[in-house]
């Protein structure tokens, strides 16, 4: 059975590709069936990932699964969080995202700059499923005072890790999905879907 993953983020698709091994799916990138991007209009993650679930799944007729995550600063009021991606600008990179929040941390403590990942996974078990799975996870830490690491992807050179007192970026791929808000969120939807049978 297909599952295709609603994503254009190749990080994410490889974090979802080894916690979604149980599931025993073929997995397949939207990119392989030319989905274009689903425009992300949602006030909340849920939203989001329901959007693009739905979007990926009516192209393809295959069940979906889509990630909506960002990142929550408790200094900014919980920003970026659901503009993660587009915080500098649509279509930014990376860099430029964490050019800007480094920016607009510049005169925050070390002590007030805790934040967390949040992630809200939507899965679709057939084309048009009216009872989709949701499930959530979150993960704290606190945003360093300049990139460190070159692991992960999007924010993880800037989030710190105090547990392993190194950034998330600096963090082995099966250790992130271990401890991470997609690792939770994952192995949240996995207990529901064996709890359903
Ligand atoms: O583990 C993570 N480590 C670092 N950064 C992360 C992580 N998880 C989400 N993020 C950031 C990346 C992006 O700035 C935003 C997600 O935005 P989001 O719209 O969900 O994903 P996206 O646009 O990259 O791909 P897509 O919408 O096609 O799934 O949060
Ligand atoms: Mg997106």
């Amino acid at each position: 059975m297909e599952l295709v993953l609603a994503t254009h983020n190749k990080g994410k698709v490889a974090e979802l590709a080894p916690l979604l091994a149980p599931l025993g799916y073929h997995l397949r990138p939207q990119s392989d069936f030319g989905v274009p991007e689903a425009a992300e209009t949602g006030l909340t993650f849920v939203e989001n990932a329901l959007l693009k679930a739905r979007h990926a799944s009516q192209h393809t007729g295959l069940p979906a699964l889509a990630d909506d995550s960002g990142l929550c600063v408790d200094a900014l009021n919980g920003m970026p969080g659901l503009h993660s991606a587009r915080y500098a600008g649509p279509g930014a990179d990376s860099a430029a995202n964490i050019a800007k929040l480094l920016e607009a941390l510049a005169e925050v403590p070390v002590d007030q700059r805790s934040a967390h990942f949040h992630c809200s996974l939507v899965l679709l078990r057939f084309a048009e499923d009216p009872a989709p799975l949701i499930t959530e996870g979150r993960w704290p830490g606190r945003i360093l005072k300049a990139a460190q690491g070159s692991g992960g992807f999007g924010y993880d050179p800037v989030f710190y890790v105090p547990q392993y007192g190194c950034s998330a970026a600096e963090l082995e791929p099966a250790l992130k999905n271990r401890i991470s808000h997609r690792g939770q969120a994952v192995r949240a939807l996995l207990e529901r879907l064996r709890a359903e049978g």
